[in-house]
């Protein structure tokens, strides 16, 4: 069910019982939504510079962007029930529902049977660092360990997530490409085995645009569920780069390789509905009901036997496991070389320096 008016109200007085101070950053994101969904998106000036708190404000607000203001709610009374299922989790029976500490980049959740690992960066569009690769591979590793029946990918805010943090690769000195290069490679090597040896349903819930390395992966989940809100871009020719998270043999499996090669190689960015067409997304919802739809359907399919899912996942995909693994390597070692070019040095410093924004 989607929050009501009520349940708005409810978590707004809830906010002002926490006892432990959330932080600044929690503070920020509780203050955007709680604008977005009163009052819709930013339509504020820009305070200046020097207005630090006010424009950090302003900054977590405007970064919402167009989120509609029913999920603005929806997103800020499931905060605020996070903030206060955290604090009283000391008293909480074992095995009810609970948000997992430890983790920065992410809020990891586990309800209804189903493990639900939501890409938490909003006023960076969900944009993956380091540290979130790291959180996201013990996170799939519990997941695939606990007594879930499945994982759930999403996005907090209006992104599902845009990509590498290109950040990543910044602050490199002339001696030290070499080396990066190769502990990033090993880093993506890594991040995409667990993708590939997840052993349960692994669902993606895309609520917003999906960039990079968040689409390619698309093509090692089991489900996809899309709002029409969301569009799916690989700007790996733009960036120097090349595919990575097994795209290269997974979108012209799906898709067929004159259109994956639109997007593999030319950028071209899908609609939620191209997507669908293309066979990378297994349906499509309108933005204003799909929260509720999705996870009404996801709680009901988690009730099913767990074993039975698991089992039926690993047929279809462990067939290809190895080659996948062996995909895998190889896109890591040409992305290790083409992170050394100038070609993608260059595309990198474009992007900070605002000229070429993809
Ligand atoms: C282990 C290594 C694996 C490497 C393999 C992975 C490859 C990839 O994923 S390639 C794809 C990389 N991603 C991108 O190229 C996207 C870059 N971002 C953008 O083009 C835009 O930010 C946007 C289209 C995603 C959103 O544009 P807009 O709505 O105009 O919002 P802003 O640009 O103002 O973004 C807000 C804020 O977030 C920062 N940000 C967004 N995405 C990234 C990113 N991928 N890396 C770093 N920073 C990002 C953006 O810089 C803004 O920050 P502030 O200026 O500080 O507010």
């Amino acid at each position: 069910m989607e929050a009501s008016q009520k349940d708005f109200e409810t978590a707004m007085h809830q906010v002002k019982l926490l006892k432990k101070d959330p932080g600044n950053e929690v503070k920020l994101k509780l203050y955007a939504l709680y604008k977005q969904a009163s009052e819709g998106p930013c339509n504020a000036p820009k305070p200046g510079i020097f207005d630090l708190i006010n424009k950090a404000k302003w900054d977590a607000w405007n970064a919402l962007g167009s989120l509609p203001k029913e999920t603005a709610r929806q997103n800020y009374v499931d905060l605020v029930a996070s903030l206060s299922s955290s604090e009283s989790s000391s008293q909480r029976k074992p095995g009810a529902d609970s948000k997992q500490s430890g983790y920065e980049t992410l809020v990891v959740t586990s309800e209804d049977s189903i493990t639900k690992i939501m890409f938490n960066r909003p006023n960076k569009k969900n944009a993956i660092t380091t540290q979130m690769y790291h959180e996201i591979m013990h996170a799939l590793d519990a997941a695939g360990k606990d007594d879930s029946a499945f994982a759930v990918f999403t996005g907090n805010g209006d992104y599902y997530c845009s990509g590498n943090d290109l950040n990543n690769f910044t602050n490199v000195l002339p001696d030290e490409v070499e080396e990066k290069a190769k502990h990033f490679a090993i880093l993506l090597r890594n991040f995409v085995d667990c993708f590939i040896n997840f052993p349960k349903p692994l669902i993606a819930v895309v609520n917003g645009p999906a960039v990079g390395i968040s689409v390619t992966l698309l093509g090692l989940f089991d489900i996809v569920y899309a709002s029409d809100r969301a569009t799916f871009h690989t700007p790996f020719s733009h960036l120097g780069q090349s595919p990575e998270g097994c795209s290269s043999y997974m979108f012209p499996k799906i898709m067929g390789s004159a259109k994956a090669a639109e997007m593999l190689i030319f950028g071209k960015k899908l609609t939620a509905r191209e997507a669908y067409t293309q066979g990378l997304v297994s349906e499509v919802f309108p933005d204003s009901t799909f929260q509720e739809e999705v996870w009404t359907r996801l709680k009901t399919y988690s009730q099913l036997p767990p074993n039975a899912m698991k089992i039926s996942k690993q047929l279809i995909r462990n067939v290809e496991k190895e080659k996948l693994h062996a995909i895998n390597s190889k896109e890591s070692s040409i992305l290790q070389d083409r992170w050394q070019s100038d070609e993608c040095i260059n595309a990198i410093m474009n992007f900070f320096s605002k000229k070429a924004k993809l």
